[in-house]
């Protein structure tokens, strides 16, 4: 394992009674690195991530996590680890204050608690209990007691389930503060935008291996991809997908004497083609495939 390495994965296997959930998976992220884990319901996320955390015993594979396996965590391991689970609760007649406090007590390198109230937003809620908080406000104590122990390494599953949009906004702040602090962090999410904001690389995962990864730009040749131009001519739409769209704008400008009506320039959004890789179709809107010849 080289230095830069925050977890390395080879040939994973898992299955729960003859049900293959996990087969053959390879995985590397860097130290510092935000992966986003995306996939259908069932595709072996969480039983990725649960062997990842040391949680869940796999049946075949190499797993090194900061550098240990997680089934045989050597001490001082699991307090470098962050884990904020996709539901929590429990603790729920403590106000967040008290909670806070509480836990930091638990990790030999606990950052300051009132800092972490501060940090996650709920400076206003630190008196309150838990069962007093919104599902967002929850979700970030759920994230607080997450980072408390001043993790290497931060797994986020399904954070933002629930949050309204500004919530969203403010929540990602937070994990890019965390990320510029050179934390680690997996992020398992359904949103596709959530995962093109935050994560350096994304790793695609269907019936438990990982068929597609990169950046989220360059996602099963996303950038490769042509652009689709639209534009009304002789008061008709027009649709021309093109992977040279500057020229075919600079000609249908000239042809058209200057300002091109209703002109618009779009690429396949990480969703398209995240549902190409994952086998559904896209939607007629924002499809790939050539609609009608040009004209
Ligand atoms: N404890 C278990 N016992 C039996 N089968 C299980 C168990 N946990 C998961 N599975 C099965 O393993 C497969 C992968 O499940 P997993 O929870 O890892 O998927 P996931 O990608 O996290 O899904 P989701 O997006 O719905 O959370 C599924 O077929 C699931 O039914």
């Amino acid at each position: 394992m080289t230095t830069t390495t925050a977890i390395r994965v080879r040939g994973l296997r898992k299955a729960y009674a003859g049900v293959t959930a996990v087969d053959g998976l390879d995985l590397d992220v860097a130290h510092g690195e935000v992966f986003a884990l995306l996939g259908p319901n069932g595709a072996g996320k969480t039983t990725t991530v649960e062997i990842l955390e040391g949680y869940r015993r796999r049946d075949v594979g190499e797993v090194s996590v900061l550098g240990a396996d997680p089934a045989r965590p050597d001490a001082g391991w699991r307090a470098r680890i962050g884990i904020v689970l996709q539901s929590s609760g429990g603790h729920d007649e403590l106000s967040v204050g008290e909670l806070v406090h509480h836990f930091a007590g638990y990790y030999p390198d606990a950052r300051d608690p009132d800092e972490v109230i501060a940090s996650v937003g709920l400076d206003e809620k630190r008196g309150t209990r838990a069962r007093h908080l919104s599902g967002g406000q929850r979700r970030r104590l759920d994230v607080a007691l997450g980072i408390l122990g001043n993790p290497a390494l931060l797994f986020l599953d399904e954070p933002t389930t629930g949050f309204d949009p500004e919530a969203r906004r403010e929540f990602w702040a937070l994990i890019s503060s965390l990320a510029d602090g050179g934390t680690t962090i997996i992020l398992t999410t359904h949103y596709l935008d959530e995962a093109e904001h935050l994560a350096d690389r994304v790793g695609v995962i269907t019936a438990g291996r990982v068929v597609a990864l990169d950046t989220p730009d360059r996602l099963g040749g996303r950038d490769q991809d042509r652009a689709v131009v639209r534009w009304i001519d002789d008061g008709r739409p027009h649709t021309e997908h093109t992977s040279e769209p500057t020229a075919l704008i600079a000609r249908l400008a000239q042809r058209l004497g200057g300002e091109v009506p209703g002109l618009t320039v779009s690429r396949p959004t990480l969703e398209d083609v995240y549902l190409r890789l994952i086998g559904e179709p896209a939607t007629p809107t924002t499809s790939i495939e050539t609609l009608e010849p040009a004209p």
